[in-house]
């Protein structure tokens, strides 16, 4: 069983137009709510793929309920701990080529809220295979807080960590198993610039030196890393339809822990998950398992090659791109 945490969580709003001008009236060709939030969606992958996985969070109110109804009809497990406030709303806007968004901060939790909530997590967290904690946090939550649940939570369970900033920086004292920064998240985390992809490979390196015990760096449209003290792997994706980048980082780490075993085989599953994520419209999106054969994994070998400035994510495999055969 692997389980999700997602302190702030999300109705995601999802509008696409087929072209936006400002002072202008612009007519969604499709708008969506789905529950989310970033384990939340983490969960929503792993339970499509038939992984068992179950997802704790805080929320109240209508939304709350329509977090609860979502779950319920597609038979996924939850935990949703009472607050009586609604779940914020995050505005994503698709247009052709782009996907922007809009969050609300996340929705504060009182005191005895945020231990019951810890003392959910734990509960269910404790006999879990892993638990994965991701997004921002409400501010009442606080790194450290986020710190002594991940600490508590490891004298049972291995700990993923996907968060940022402060959250981020706090919690690798709690030595979690694993940390998913994007390259700018790492970069923040190490007080570095990252340009090259030897850049990603002592960035992480310094993460783990600080605590995490291995780095899954999403890089965009160069597709991801993973990095622990033993070895550095690549793996990119080429010919992939932008459809929209919402959700790919969940995408990337959902399929990495639904799988076991060599960390390239888990990093070829995650960026074919997260390939198939940029393809779709929502963060529900399904697996395209044809997008397979497009995928390239091998270690590093040319350490020099600068990242690409492109945000669109996962969608080009550069000819330039100095890889071993694939692994
Ligand atoms: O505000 P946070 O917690 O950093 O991110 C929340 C969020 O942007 O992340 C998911 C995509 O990764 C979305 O479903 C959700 O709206």
């Amino acid at each position: 069983m692997i389980v999700t945490v997602t302190p702030s969580p999300a109705i995601d709003w999802t509008v696409a137009v087929d072209s936006f001008d400002f002072d202008a009236v612009n007519r969604a060709t499709k708008s969506t709510r789905e529950a989310s939030g970033k384990g939340v969606n983490v969960s929503w992958a792993l339970h499509r793929a038939g992984v068992p996985t179950t997802t704790v969070f805080p929320g109240g109110g209508q939304t709350g309920r329509f977090m609860d109804e979502a779950f319920e009809a597609a038979g996924l497990p939850y935990v949703r701990v009472e607050t009586g406030r609604e779940v914020r709303t995050n505005i994503t806007l698709i247009t052709p080529g782009h996907s922007t968004k809009i969050n609300e901060p996340g929705v504060d939790l009182d005191d005895e809220q945020f231990e019951e909530f810890a003392a959910r997590v734990l509960d269910v967290g404790r006999d879990a295979k892993v638990v994965l904690i991701c997004g921002s946090l409400p501010p009442s939550m606080g790194p450290e807080r986020l710190r002594a649940l991940v600490e508590r939570l490891r004298e049972h369970v291995d700990v993923i960590v996907d968060s940022s900033g402060e959250a981020l920086a706090t919690a690798l004292q709690a030595r979690p198993a694993l940390i998913k920064p994007n390259v700018h998240e790492l970069a923040e985390l190490v007080q570095r610039d990252i340009r090259t992809f030897g850049d990603v490979i002592e960035g992480a390196h310094a993460a783990i030196d600080r605590g995490a015990g291995a780095v899954l760096a999403s890089l965009g449209a160069d597709g991801a890393m993973y990095v622990s003290a033993e070895r550095s792997v690549v793996a990119t994706s080429s010919n992939i339809p932008f459809v929209n980048s919402v959700g790919a980082g969940d995408a990337l780490l959902s399929g990495f822990v639904a799988v076991d075993g060599d960390p390239a085989e888990r990093l070829r599953n995650a960026v074919l998950w997260a390939s198939s994520a940029v393809a779709h419209d929502s963060t529900l999106f399904p697996i395209r398992p044809e997008f397979a054969t497009r995928i390239t994994v091998a270690d590093v070998v040319d350490r020099d090659l600068p990242l690409e400035e492109s945000s669109a994510p996962l969608a080009s495999t550069r000819p330039s791109m100095s890889l071993a055969d694939g692994t």
